[in-house]
C-alpha cells in the first residue's frame, strides 16, 4: 500500500474536499437550481470558467456569444451563469428599472452598491458634480480643450500628418470627468502639477463629507476614481469616435449636419454651447450614434425581488440576477426600422416622438448614468466644433477598426484616425 507522509495526506484531503465541493456545486447548478430549465450553455450554468474563457481568452466576446445563442436557441431568455439570466425584452427594461437594484464587481464604487439606501446617499454626494449648472461650469474648460484639439488638427493639416482623433477624445473626456491633470499634461508634454486650482472628483467627494461625520476612506476614493476613469472617459470617447466614423462614411448625412452647423457658426466660434445644444439635427446625429454604437453593451445586472417577477408569461424566481442588454433595444426591429442603418432622421419630428421612450443608452431609473448631461455636452460641443471647422477624411480606419469587444465597457479594434483636408477657420 502507498505510504503518504502527514503533509501529503493533508494536501490530498484538501484537494479531494475541494473537488467534492466543486462537483456537488456543479450537480446542484445543473439539476436542482431554480434556473435549471432555462436554455443556455450547460458549461456556463455549471461554472464561471466558461465566461472567463469567452471574455479573457477570446477577448471580450461573452455578450456577443450569448446574443448569437439567442438566435440559435430562438429564446429571448438565456441562462448566462448559474444564477444570471440575460433577458432580451425591451418592454421589461422599462418595467424593472424603477425598482430592481443591482451590483457590479467594482466593490466600493457607486454602481456596485447593492444596498439601495447606501447607493442613494452616495449618489446624492456625487450629484452636485453633474447638475446642469455644474456641467455649465465645466464649459470654459471644455472650450479650452476643444481649442487644443483644434490646434492639433490644424497643425496636422499643415504637416500633412494623420491624427489619432480617438486618443484626443480620451484627453477631452478625461478632463470633463474631473480627474486630475496628469494624463492631460502628459499628452501635451507638460509637467503634471499637483495643484491646478480645479476641483477634482476626490475634492468634491471629500468636501461633501466634511462636517457631516462621514468618513471617506482611501479605498473608497480609489475605487470611485478608477470607476470614473473608465465610465467617464471611455464611453464618451468611444461614442465620439463612432460619430466621426459614421459621419465620414455617410456623406449625405454629413452634408446635412454641415448645413445646420454653418447656420450657427457664430455661436460655435464664440463657444455659445447652450445655443449649439439646441440644434435639432446635431442632437439627432448624437442620439443615432449612441443607438448604433451602443457604448455599454454588456450586462447591467439587477436582482429580482424575493417575490419573483414575470417576463411575459415566464416566472423568474426571486434572487435571480437578470440583465436586459441595451444592444437588444438598439437592434430591435420591432422598435427601429432597419436598425443597422445609420439614420439620424428617425429621431426627428413625429417619428422621433414615437420612439422617445427608447432613448435608453444612459439607462433608466435610480442607477441611470449620472454623467449623462456632461457626456451629451461633450459630444455636442466636440462634433459641432470639429465639423464646423474642419473637412476630414478617414485614415487607416475601416469597418474592421470598428469591430467591438466588451470589457465591461466596449472597445473597438483600432483607434479612429483622420487626415485633415481643410481648416475653414485657418
Ligand atoms: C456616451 C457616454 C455614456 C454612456 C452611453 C453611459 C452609459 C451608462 C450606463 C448604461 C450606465 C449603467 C446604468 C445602469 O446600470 O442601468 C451608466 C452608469 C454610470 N455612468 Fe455613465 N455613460 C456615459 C458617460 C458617463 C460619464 C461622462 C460619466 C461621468 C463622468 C459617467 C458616470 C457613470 C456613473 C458614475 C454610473 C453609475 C451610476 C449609478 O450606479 O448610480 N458615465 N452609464
Amino acid at each position: 500500500m502507498l505510504k503518504l507522509d502527514g503533509l501529503t495526506r493533508w494536501v490530498l484531503t484538501i484537494i479531494c474536499g475541494y473537488l467534492f465541493q466543486a462537483g456537488f456545486k456543479v450537480l446542484y447548478r445543473l439539476y436542482f437550481h431554480p434556473l435549471k430549465n432555462f436554455p443556455g450553455p450547460w458549461l456556463a450554468a455549471a461554472t464561471g470558467w466558461y465566461k472567463f474563457y469567452c471574455d479573457v481568452i477570446c477577448g471580450g466576446q461573452y455578450i456577443f456569444h450569448i446574443r448569437q445563442l439567442e438566435k440559435e436557441l430562438d429564446s429571448n431568455i438565456i441562462r448566462v451563469s448559474h444564477n444570471h439570466l440575460l433577458i432580451n425584452d425591451p418592454d421589461f427594461f422599462h418595467e424593472m428599472n424603477p425598482s430592481f437594484y443591482h451590483r457590479l464587481p467594482l466593490t466600493n464604487s457607486l454602481p456596485a452598491l447593492a444596498d439601495s439606501k447606501l447607493h442613494g446617499v452616495r449618489r446624492r454626494q456625487l450629484n452636485p458634480v453633474f447638475t446642469p449648472s455644474a456641467v455649465a461650469e465645466a464649459l470654459p474648460t471644455l472650450s479650452i480643450n476643444l481649442e487644443s484639439i483644434g490646434e492639433i488638427l490644424s497643425r496636422a493639416k499643415r504637416d500633412g500628418a494623420a491624427v489619432d482623433i480617438q486618443a484626443d477624445f480620451f484627453y477631452l473626456t478625461y478632463c470633463g470627468a474631473r480627474l486630475d491633470d496628469v494624463y492631460v499634461k502628459r499628452r501635451h508634454k507638460e509637467k503634471p502639477s499637483r495643484d491646478t486650482g480645479k476641483r477634482t472628483l476626490s475634492d468634491v467627494l471629500l468636501d461633501s463629507a466634511e462636517g457631516k461625520g462621514v468618513h471617506l476612506d482611501r479605498k473608497y476614493l480609489i475605487d470611485e476614481s478608477v470607476l470614473f476613469m473608465f465610465v467617464g472617459t471611455d464611453t464618451t470617447a468611444y461614442a465620439l469616435s463612432f460619430a466621426i466614423y459614421y459621419l465620414l462614411t455617410h456623406q449625405e448625412i454629413l452634408n446635412k449636419l454641415r448645413d445646420e452647423l454653418r447656420g450657427s457658426e457664430k455661436q460655435i466660434r464664440s463657444h455659445d454651447w447652450p445655443a449649439v445644444r439646441k440644434l435639432d439635427y446635431l442632437s439627432a446625429v448624437i442620439e443615432e450614434v449612441l443607438r448604433i454604437s451602443c457604448p455599454v453593451q454588456g450586462f447591467l445586472p439587477r436582482v429580482v425581488p424575493p417575490s419573483g417577477c414575470l417576463v411575459g408569461s415566464t416566472f423568474i424566481p426571486g434572487g435571480t440576477v437578470i440583465s436586459v442588454p441595451l444592444s437588444g433595444i438598439s437592434n430591435s426591429e420591432v422598435i427601429f426600422k432597419e436598425p443597422s442603418s445609420f439614420r439620424p432622421e428617425r429621431w426627428l419630428g413625429d417619428s422621433g416622438k414615437s420612439i422617445e421612450k427608447w432613448r435608453v443608452q444612459f439607462s433608466l431609473g435610480p442607477y441611470a448614468c449620472i454623467g449623462m448631461k456632461l457626456s451629451q455636452m461633450e459630444m455636442t460641443t466636440s462634433l459641432a466644433y470639429i465639423f464646423a471647422r474642419f473637412d476630414l477624411a478617414l485614415h487607416d480606419t475601416d469597418s474592421s477598426s470598428m469591430q467591438v469587444f466588451d470589457y465591461l465597457l466596449v472597445v473597438n479594434t483600432s483607434h479612429v484616425q483622420v487626415m485633415v483636408l481643410k481648416d475653414h477657420w485657418g
